[in-house]
């Protein structure tokens, strides 16, 4: 069985009994609270992946998205909706999680890219939330978004993702890039680094650390740098393109 770091814990990867609709991860551990009915995904609702955006982002930000190319908002979503999206990752499995002698059993899926589709629950809202940013990017920035699409991503120990642009040559679809990152205590010796070129050429490295969203022209190019530990996200595209159209509110 593969080793795999996982949340500082040595973990076993259990190729059985993926995440999926049916088999939903408890965002409480066992034991934790046994009177309590385990929280799982299932009682997630849209509104607790409702962000303010208008309130998270300022005119200064918003401006330096424009001359720069790129922003960063720290601390997106409350605890709970952050442990959801932690727990459908597979950063964390709570449902079969068992501590013993430092080795935690978790449920990981076998693929490092899994695209989020209407089945998640976490997935699917946060999609929601991003299209409520992107309707904001339209008003403010004219950025003609349609729609957007987004993957969990997880890079094993010694992996990285060399430098690119994220429309292939000859392409334009993808607008904005997002990256929200998902790794609780990220430290610098772990690698694993966002670099973007900003607009003026200057290089910018970003830790992804949990609860942080990189938003970023799509055409910047950027590198993750090589991770030392198994590193956890969701890449997003809002594009111009019209394939699932979301309706845009009070537009
Ligand atoms: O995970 C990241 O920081 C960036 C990922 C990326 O560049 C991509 O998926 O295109
Ligand atoms: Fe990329």
């Amino acid at each position: 069985m593969t080793k795999i770091i996982s949340n500082l814990d040595v973990t076993d990867i259990v190729a059985q009994n993926p995440i999926g609709q049916d088999n939903p991860p408890l965002l409480s551990p066992h034991g934790h609270n046994d009177t309590e009915q385990p929280l799982t995904q299932e009682v997630l609702q849209l509104s607790d992946f409702a962000v303010n955006w208008e309130d998270k982002l300022t005119d200064k930000q918003l401006d330096a998205f424009v001359t720069d190319g790129w922003l960063i908002i720290d601390n997106v979503f409350d605890k709970t909706t952050l442990l959801a999206l932690q727990a459908e990752s597979g950063f964390i499995d709570y449902r079969d999680a068992a501590l013993t002698d430092g080795i935690r059993i978790s449920d990981i899926r076998g693929d490092r890219i899994r695209w989020i589709t209407e089945n998640f629950f976490a997935g699917y809202y946060y999609l929601q939330s991003i299209n409520a940013l992107a309707s904001l990017f339209n008003r403010s920035l004219f950025a003609g978004i349609r729609h957007s699409e987004a993957h969990y991503a997880c890079y094993p120990i010694g992996f990285g993702y060399k430098w690119h642009s994220d429309n292939p040559a000859g392409r334009d679809e993808r607008v904005i890039s997002a990256v929200f990152y998902l790794n609780d205590d990220w430290e610098p010796t772990d690698g694993g680094a966002l670099e973007v070129v900003d607009k003026h050429g200057v290089h910018h490295e970003v830790m992804p650390v949990a609860n942080r969203l990189i938003i970023f022209d799509s055409d910047l190019r950027h590198q993750v740098q090589t991770a030392h530990r198994q590193r956890y996200s969701i890449a997003t595209w809002m594009r111009r393109d019209g394939l699932v159209p979301f309706v845009e509110e009070n537009n």
